[in-house]
Order: structure tokens, then sequence, then C-alpha cells
């Protein structure tokens, strides 16, 4: 018994949430300690090994003074990330149902800026997912200056695309037929190129008409998901960049609807959808998952991946 309890670590509570499909192991790591190791991620990722999610997201206390909490993203193949779309609706939703906060309006601290969101009565929630980045170097997107479309050799084949940040990297091809859209293929090795020095999600647009489209998303660390909210987000403002689209799109991804405003060159795009918790859970963590506390400290040691 004392060596099975020996290698045994901590219970972790945890909920699991998902934004049209895409879906998340949410934790609460300011009532209790946290740390996971990359390849405990990955294990904690498989749908079936372990509890099976595209990306874990990380409730902490916030680091600056005008925000209300910290949001922490790790992709499932255990990369730490800037942004989820999806992630911020279903962190809003967590947050009050938790108990956590009752503001309608939370202002949530990210590796790469403070994203705002509010949770509206009929159970939707807005997110206000900050100014698009179009500057190559701080997408990062190889190129010698910013276009709206680039030309990217993969393999031989010319292929045009966008690219955007919305905290993460994107890079957005429009084709004629998502349900057709070389998204296996096509998307790994987008993934991967080269010219996006920490890798991209790419997502495949198919224009409707002005005001819908339709988005499939190869995202990076995780794979085609069924919904990509930063995806959407990126997707509507290389649409806009092209003058294909209007400023306010509904956007169908293979989990469901988004709709998404840009107001151009400068200005916040903004995302409204639903946020689903599906279960409540917890586990025990393996003793060396990285969960345990350092000697004489108070608080638990933070993974610094
Ligand atoms: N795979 C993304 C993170 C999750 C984004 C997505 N789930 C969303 O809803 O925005 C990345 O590596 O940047």
């Amino acid at each position: 018994m004392n060596q099975q309890r020996r290698s045994q670590g901590p219970l972790l509570r945890f909920t699991k949430m998902h934004g049209l499909g895409n879906d998340f192991m949410v934790v609460d790591a300011i009532s209790q300690p946290f740390r996971l190791r990359p390849d405990t991620i990955r294990d904690l990722a498989n749908r079936n090994f372990g509890i099976g999610f595209d990306q874990l997201l990380v409730v902490e206390p916030p680091g600056l003074p005008d925000v209300d909490f910290r949001y922490r993203i790790f992709n499932a193949d255990g990369s730490e990330v800037e942004q989820c779309g999806n992630g911020a609706r279903c962190f809003a939703r967590f947050v009050r149902d938790q108990h956590l906060t009752n503001k309608k309006v939370i202002r949530v601290q990210t590796a790469k800026g403070v994203i705002e969101l509010r949770v509206g009565r009929d159970g939707m929630v807005m997110v206000n997912m900050g100014v698009p980045e179009l500057n190559p170097p701080a997408i990062p997107f190889a190129a010698d200056r910013r276009k709206d479309v680039y030309t990217v050799d993969v393999d031989g084949q010319t292929v045009e695309l966008s690219a955007v940040s919305m905290g993460n990297p994107h890079g957005v091809l429009v084709v004629e037929d998502v349900d057709t859209a070389p998204v296996d293929t096509l998307g790994p090795k987008l993934e991967r190129h080269p010219r996006f020095p920490a890798r991209a999600n790419i997502g495949f647009l198919q224009i409707l008409d002005r005001s819908h489209a339709r988005l499939r998303v190869f995202e990076r660390g995780a794979g085609e998901t069924l919904a990509c909210g930063s995806g959407a987000c990126a997707a509507v403002v290389a649409g806009c960049l092209r003058g294909l689209l209007d400023y306010r799109v509904e956007v169908e991804l293979r989990g469901g609807k988004l709709v998404i405003e840009w107001q151009g060159d400068g200005t916040p795009v903004m995302m409204e959808g639903p946020a689903t918790s599906v279960f409540e859970g917890q586990l025990r963590l393996p003793a060396d998952s990285g969960s345990r506390r350092r000697k004489g400290s108070g608080r638990p040691h933070k993974q610094r991946s």
C-alpha cells in the first residue's frame, strides 16, 4: 500500500468543456496547486489512454493590476501557446460556474496581451480578441514586407495564403469547398513550414457570400479540430483584407457557428459563440507529473515550458 501511495501524486480537480466541439480540460490553479510537465499534458490529452482534449486551459491569479485572471493554454502536444478563442469563451463560463468571479465583463491576461470576455444572458459569450497583428516579424511569418496575400512554396507547389496573428500565428487559404480542401495533407506541411518559425494554425476558408463563410482549421499542436475561435477571427481578417468579406461574418465550422466582427486595420476582432460544460472530474496524477510543491515554498512551482 505504502509503495502504491508513494507512487501517487495529488488529486487534481478539472472540468471538461468545449466550444463548438473544440474540447478542453479546464483547471482552477487558484484553489489547488498545479504544475504539469509537457509529457504529462500529452498523456492526459490522449483520447484513448487519458482524458482526451485539444487544449488544456489553466486559470491562474492575475499577474497585472487591472485584470481578473491569468489564462494559460497548452496544446495536446504539450506546447504552451498565446491564445485560444473557443477556450476564452469556456474560461468565462468556468470562472463564473466555479464562483471565482461574478463579474459580467472579465479581463484576462494571456501570454500576448489582455482579452475581455462578456457573458451574455442567452449563454453566449462575447470576446474582444484584440487587434490582429499583420506585421510579418510579429506574427511571426518570414516575409520582407507586409502583404494581404503571400505565395509560399510547399514541396514545389505554390500556395497563396494570408498570415495573421491573433496572439497566435495563423495562415489562411481561400478554397472552393472546405469539404474537399486538402486539410489532412497541406495542413501539416504548412503548420511546420519554415516561413512560420513558431509553426502556425492553418485555416481553409470557403466564401459563401460577403457575410457567410465556412472554415476548417488544422491547428498547431492539435491537428484538425471541430472549431477554432482564433482561426475564425484570423480567417475573417484574411477575407476582409482580400476584399471578399464585410465587417460582420457568420463563420460555419464543423462544430457549429461563430459570429465574427472586424472594422478593419487597427481595430479589435470581436467573436461571439457558445461555451459548454460537459462534466467535472478529478484524477490522481502520477507522483512525477511535475505537480509536486517545491521544498520550502508555499506556492506550487510554476511550470516554465
Ligand atoms: N492550436 C492553437 C491554440 C488553440 C487555438 C484554438 N483552439 C482556438 O479556439 O483559438 C495554437 O497553437 O495557437
